[in-house]
């Protein structure tokens, strides 16, 4: 075999033989996405002819294919397999293929629903473009006959995430991943959180001119065009060792967790319901944008890595909620806090954090001079953030059958004691409501937000499914702790257990600073300072408009999550797109094999756009039964009586149950909760080294 130079766009093959010390590497294995006709811009070619590696090459267009299968005859005689199709998750099994006949063009083909429209648009203007319909597989077809790639070159405009997520991670290691991505790809976010999940650090590859642009800790990523020359930037070289040694990426697989269900099989992806060992998974830490599900279907049985859509929560019940909230929202502070609910953790009616309100309240006694300077009443209130929340339809209020069944009193009995005990008093207080007679105005807010308070409730059991799956457990394992089912002579019932609560969040325009507050407190610094959702999850509805206008980390104006290596980053929303965020009692829930997700929710720019960054966001957050352990499902630490429950993880819940045991004063047991929560935490954390316990194994044979 001729020793073939070359033939990548910027060498970036050669950047990353270097990089790896590969130089005298033979017979790796590649496999190549998008490999085109073989030698344009091919990414393996110098692999193949000079280092004697062996590799699989996919091609979606059926006329780059036939020049491939000429070329690999032709250049790359042996150990090599050539496919033509695309690549997709099951039930599909064709696609439509945009190709192109011009040469230049030619490198952007792809799954017309998958590209970006910038590439779409311009392509598509630019070159004759024609469509085919091209049959596709998951990649986990694909790779069927490699157990491991050291190089894989993935460069498929716009589809990067069908790749990924059709990866049977558990069959195949993968060493390397060049990822070739446009930055303006909304996707790009999601390759990189999916990347990161499986235990991959991103090192970019950058050009010349940006070599002095700060280096991210780091996959392998190229893509920036017009560039002659790639250079890797060395802070992250030291990063990327340290690093890639030791990834293991059969690590975390979502199809695993989820195959190991008994409550179906997922037929599409062809995977043996064979669960890893809980050793070898490591910890899953999923993100934002996670999930897909619908409510009603049998536990989505789809890969956790994808956005929940389909989700059942009408838009346009989120439409209301949002603006009903408004228009409460727009009333004087005076109005609103008739509607606030004293006490810890109470999650009822309006609220707003007492440290806001004491600086509000002195702001304005000191004659804020704004009234009138900005539509929005509660800019001018000196307002970051305020929010209005409601807990499930059994805290509705006394003219409603539901708190009857909450309030009846402890002596008298016919309570559900769930609800009913001075415990159960503390999760389920009621719910608070402007009514028809005190304002007419804000009589809809009650209808609006109970109607989403519904859907979310329903959508949230198949969420939980999801988690539960992907953290090993029975999709099921979880469901009671939303739902109970309850038997009685003339019928079945689901009962309510969990104390799931909705919250609209106002975020106000920031006033120009000539006007805001001279100084407020700390946190006045960000709407939401960084923190986790004290619930199993949290359900964001969100908005494209005010969530996707500013981008910039720390400046968006709007949700920001913590990555795993510490740095912040900003979510992209869309319309119909629900944002999943795990909190801290899923981490109790599965012994730390998901983990909480630290979010913020910053401030917007502080220019001229901020007179208009109002933002308002509807999040619902997932609280399961109280009564619980604070374990996962029948393990041995559920089983201990020294497990508190995940009522006593809230503060208010553990102060109810010390003092009912008696055995500790009011103060020491506020002095001990913080302490004994930490304890819990690490005992369980540590100890998660089997897989979940014997009962579940007759589901995982
Ligand atoms: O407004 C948001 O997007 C998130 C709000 C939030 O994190 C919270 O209220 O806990
Ligand atoms: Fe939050």
């Amino acid at each position: 075999v001729v020793c073939r130079k070359s033939r990548s766009q910027f060498g970036e093959e050669k950047a990353v033989i270097s990089y790896f010390n590969w130089t005298k590497k033979q017979h790796g294995v590649y496999v190549e996405i998008g490999a085109m006709d073989g030698l344009t811009m091919s990414n393996t070619i110098l692999l193949h002819t000079c280092m004697n590696w062996s590799g699989i090459l996919v091609e979606g267009s059926p006329q780059a294919f036939s020049a491939l299968q000429r070329n690999a005859a032709r250049y790359r005689e042996r150990n090599v397999q050539v496919h033509l199709g695309a690549v997709c998750a099951p039930p599909r099994t064709h696609l439509t293929f945009s190709t192109r006949s011009s040469t230049s063009g030619a490198a952007v083909q792809g799954d017309i629903e998958q590209m970006p429209p910038m590439l779409r648009e311009t392509f598509g203007y630019l070159y004759n473009s024609s469509t085919v319909e091209t049959p596709c597989k998951p990649m986990a077809w694909y790779l069927q006959s490699v157990s491991h790639v050291d190089f894989f070159s993935l460069d498929v405009e716009g589809s990067e995430l069908e790749v990924l997520e059709t990866i049977d991670f558990r069959a195949v290691t993968i060493e390397v991943f060049m990822v070739e991505f446009l930055d303006q790809n909304p996707k790009t976010w999601k390759i990189h959180n999916l990347l990161r999940n499986l235990g991959y650090l991103e090192c970019r590859l950058f050009s010349e001119e940006k070599k002095s642009q700060s280096c991210p800790t780091c996959c392998l990523n190229t893509g920036i065009p017009q560039v002659k020359k790639l250079n890797m930037c060395e802070a992250c070289k030291k990063y990327m060792r340290l690093w890639f040694s030791g990834a293991h990426l059969s690590d975390v697989s979502c199809e695993a967790a989820t195959s190991s269900d008994a409550a179906g099989a997922n037929p599409s992806a062809g995977h043996t319901a064979k669960p890893q060992s809980i050793a070898s998974r490591g910890t899953l830490q999923p993100s934002l944008g996670l999930c897909e599900a619908a409510p009603g279907n049998a536990p989505a049985k789809r890969d956790l890595r994808k956005e929940v859509r389909n989700h059942g929560v009408p838009q346009e019940a989120i439409a209301r909620a949002r603006a009903e909230s408004t228009k409460f929202f727009d009333q004087p502070l005076e109005v609103k806090q008739h509607y606030a609910v004293h006490g810890m953790e109470r999650n009822r009616g309006y609220e707003i954090y007492p440290h806001h309100l004491r600086f509000i309240e002195k702001w304005q006694a000191a004659g804020a001079p704004l009234r009138g300077v900005h539509p929005e009443p509660s800019a001018t209130q000196g307002i970051v953030s305020e929010r209005f929340c409601c807990g499930p339809p059994v805290c509705e209020p006394s003219d409603s059958q539901s708190w009857q069944v909450v309030q009846s009193d402890a002596a008298g009995g016919h309570a559900d004691p769930h609800y009913g005990s001075s415990l159960g008093q503390v999760f389920f207080p009621q719910n608070v409501w402007p009514t028809q007679e005190e304002a007419r105005d804000l009589a809809q807010l009650r209808p609006a937000l109970l109607e989403t308070y519904r859907s979310m409730e329903q959508l949230s059991v198949a969420v939980l499914r999801l988690l539960s799956a992907a953290a090993g457990f029975p999709s099921t394992a979880f469901d009671d702790l939303l739902f109970r089912s309850e038997e009685s002579s003339s019928s079945a019932r689901k009962v309510v257990r969990h104390t799931s609560m909705l919250q609209v969040c106002n975020y106000p325009s920031l006033l120009p600073r000539r006007l805001r507050p001279p100084e407020g407190p700390a946190e006045y610094q960000l709407r939401a300072k960084a923190h986790q959702d004290f619930g199993a999850f949290t359900l964001l509805a969100r908005c494209p408009g005010s969530d996707s206008r500013y981008k910039r980390v720390g400046k968006s104006g709007a949700l920001e999550i913590e990555l795993p290596d510490g740095s912040w980053a900003c979510v992209p929303a869309r319309a119909d797109e629900l944002t999943v965020m795990p909190g801290t009692l899923i981490e109790y829930l599965t012994a730390g094999r998901i983990r909480g997700v630290m979010h913020r929710v910053a401030n917007p720019p502080s220019a001229k756009a901020a007179m208009d960054s109002r933002r308002l966001s509807v999040t619902f957050v997932v609280k399961p039964d109280y009564s619980a352990p604070a374990a996962p499902p029948r393990s041995e630490v559920a089983a201990d009586p020294e497990t508190p429950t995940l009522g006593e993880l809230w503060r208010v819940g553990w102060q109810e149950a010390q003092s009912q045991k008696g055995t500790m004063s009011h103060g020491d047991a506020v002095q001990q909760f913080r302490r004994h929560r930490q304890e819990l935490r690490q005992r369980l954390l540590l100890k998660d080294e089997g897989p979940p316990g014997g009962a579940f194994s007759e589901l995982e044979a």
